[in-house]
């Protein structure tokens, strides 16, 4: 019998990376066109301040997935699009009714979550605080520190992401900006779209109807 062999991985928490890990992909300001408010600011931004990295991802990936677990680390750096805090893509899991666990690291910031009929939740996070990311909820984080933000993470391997969900509704339904006073405020999103009834009925469904992964 062939098992997979247990490991360990050191969290590097300067550097915001995980060692020993099997996957690392980085993230850059142009990959995140279209989901900010402030489109100018944005585009003013990648030509004077250049196509930065904005977050990157060191993941360990099982050689199988069903059953089996995903870990890694998330950095992300600090800064503001006009007056919005930096975020990652977001995503709904593709086999929706997946968990996720997040655990603060390093710095301040917060999980945007948004659920398939559109109720929304923030939960702040920082070092030690241990976020719980329910079945079906769309999550996105976001930086609300002047420092890096840092957050270990953990999901089941046959989860996936599905990035469409929040593209086809305009976004999320909140926006995380500055508030003028060195804190951070929640702003509604003028072009997000609610899903259908039918919409979220099939989310709901998923899981009977059997997912191909
Ligand atoms: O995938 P994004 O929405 O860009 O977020 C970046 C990453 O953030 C966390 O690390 C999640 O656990 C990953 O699943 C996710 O891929
Ligand atoms: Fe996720």
């Amino acid at each position: 019998m062939k098992w997979v062999e247990p490991i360990s991985c050191q969290v590097d928490l300067q550097q915001g990376l995980m060692h020993n890990a099997s996957g690392h992909y980085q993230k850059r300001l142009s990959d995140l066109a279209g989901l900010y408010a402030d489109d100018a600011a944005f585009k003013a931004e990648l030509s004077h301040g250049g196509d930065r990295v904005v977050y990157e991802v060191t993941e360990w990936r099982p050689p199988a997935r069903s059953g089996d677990m995903i870990f890694g680390l998330t950095r992300m750096s600090p800064g503001k699009i006009g007056e919005e805090f930096y975020l990652t893509r977001g995503h709904i899991h593709a086999v929706a009714d997946r968990p996720e666990i997040y655990y603060g690291q390093r710095g301040e910031g917060l999980m945007l979550l948004e659920s398939p009929d559109g109720e929304t939740r923030i939960v702040e996070i920082n070092a030690q605080t241990v976020c719980y990311v329910p079945p079906y909820w769309i999550h996105r984080s976001v930086n609300t520190g002047s420092d890096e933000f840092v957050m270990l993470f953990s999901y089941p391997a046959d989860a996936g992401q599905d990035y469409d969900i929040i593209a086809h509704s305009g976004g999320m339904r909140r926006r995380i900006m500055a508030d003028g006073t060195g804190g951070w405020k929640q702003v509604d999103n003028a072009a997000w779209q609610a899903r259908s009834a039918q919409t979220v009925a099939k989310l709901l469904d998923q899981q009977s109807a059997g997912v191909t992964l």
